[in-house]
């Protein structure tokens, strides 16, 4: 049985970034971008008012005050979405401007309406006004050609402004990896609510799965529920595989009962079996497999924790790879309370991460068991309890991972 570290690098060393396509804007979100984002527009695109207010040639102002008002003519209003002019402001004039409309040739200023006085078409100003105040000038932000964002950059919903106002219809990215799931027990109910019939229990990792992988930042293509024989397993992954997924998993029949036939299947389907059981806890029976297309299948144990851990302790980071992101780095806190594990095993602990004075704290949770969803539903982090250590002493610094972690962050 390998360790978790050697486990998680030879899981890691099976992830090869997935090929870059172009892909529409409302589709980038968690993408990464596989070459340089250069701007084809400029923006802003032209010299825009700041306020709302009267674009004006400073000059005009020059020697204004409370007790002789610059008085400048109205000629014009000028709105957002209005296409411009080359008519220039003459001497003597302003033009009623909103926020975001071009401003006329000539005009330096926009003096904000609330530091003027009108009078019918005529506009009191009091003070004289300085050039360049309120207008936004063309490129200001960025200018055609202009290097927006670097290849691998992750676009968050931050960037997408940027990317919208970047001119480009289309974007180089490595797309967010598509997951399939396949829940494996004929104890399972899908219907939340259900009656349960003797020996019955809800599916409660399967929507777990779909959910965690959506906040993780991947696409779950499909989730499929089979029973405890290989023949609709085998159904299940031939309609995964009829997708665009990236990767299969799998959770139960992993370990060593009478129905754990999911290692039979694959290998009688002549996928490679990469890892079998590793020395962590929960989550020792872990399965890891390339199929005979190349893509790659996790088998994680049953319980709803082991489960949980798996994906987040070895699929995510798969993932991540997959999208071309680098490895994770752990957080970490000082433990509020001393704490045993199983000695031999990386054990990941259920806990809940916190800040005390400016410190970040992590409180292990009482409920370690696999079956148990109550802790699990508090927790916010893993705890990673080292192999060969037994007690971790109260106020230990301890690496930590977020529960929630999307790719994203
Ligand atoms: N003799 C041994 N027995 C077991 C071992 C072992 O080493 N020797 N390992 C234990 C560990 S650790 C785990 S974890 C489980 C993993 O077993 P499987 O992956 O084969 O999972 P199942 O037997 O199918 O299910 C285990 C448990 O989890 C419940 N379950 C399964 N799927 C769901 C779901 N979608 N939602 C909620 N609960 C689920 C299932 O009903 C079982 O109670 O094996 C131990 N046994
Ligand atoms: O590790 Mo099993 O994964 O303990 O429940």
């Amino acid at each position: 049985m390998l360790s978790y570290s050697d486990a998680l690098a030879l899981v890691l060393d099976h992830a090869a970034p997935a090929a870059a396509a172009e892909w529409p804007l409302g589709e980038a979100i968690g993408c990464v971008l596989a070459g340089d984002l250069h701007a084809k527009t400029a923006s802003p695109s032209f010299d825009n008012a700041a306020m709302d207010g009267y674009a004006i040639r400073s000059v005009d102002t020059a020697g204004a005050s409370a007790e002789k008002p610059a008085h400048l003519t109205v000629s014009r209003t000028l709105a957002a979405g209005d296409p411009g002019t080359n008519v220039a402001l003459s001497a003597g004039e302003a033009a009623r401007i909103m926020t975001g409309a071009p401003v006329p040739p000539g005009a330096v200023s926009v003096i904000p309406v609330e530091m003027t006085q009108q009078d019918g078409e005529t506009v009191l100003i009091s003070a004289a006004y300085p050039a360049g105040r309120n207008i936004r000038l063309k490129g200001s932000d960025f200018a055609v050609g202009d290097l927006l964002l670097a290849s691998g950059t992750l676009i968050t919903s931050s960037a997408i402004p940027l990317l919208a106002a970047s001119g480009h219809e289309r974007f180089r990215v490595r797309p967010r990896p598509g997951v399939w799931w396949i829940s494996t027990g004929r104890e399972l109910v899908d219907e939340p609510g259900r009656q349960l019939l003797p020996g019955q229990i809800y599916n409660s990792s399967g929507p777990y799965g779909e959910t965690a992988l959506k906040a993780a930042g991947c696409d779950c293509l499909g989730r499929t529920t089979v029973g405890d024989d290989g023949e609709s397993f085998r159904r299940a992954l031939d309609a995964a595989l009829a997708s665009p997924v990236n990767v299969i998993i799998s959770t139960g029949a992993v370990s060593v009962g009478t129905y754990d036939f999911v290692r039979a299947e694959l290998e009688a389907m002549g996928a490679e079996i990469l890892l079998h059981r590793a020395r962590v806890k929960p989550g020792k029976p872990i399965l890891f497999a390339k199929l005979p297309d190349g893509r790659h299948f996790f088998g994680l144990p049953g319980n709803p924790v082991s489960t949980a851990m798996g994906l987040r302790m070895f699929a995510i980071p798969f993932l991540r790879a997959l999208a071309g992101l680098p490895a994770e780095q752990p957080v970490k806190a000082r433990l509020s309370d001393a704490v045993s594990a199983t000695k031999g095993f990386t054990v990941f602990l259920k806990a809940g991460l916190f800040e005390d004075n400016g410190k970040l704290m992590v409180t292990p949770f009482n409920g370690q068991e696999s079956y148990k969803l109550h802790s699990m539903a508090l927790m916010n982090a893993w705890i990673v309890h080292p192999e060969g250590i037994e007690t971790l002493n109260g106020d230990e610094m301890v690496n930590c991972f977020p529960a929630d972690r999307s790719l994203f962050a």
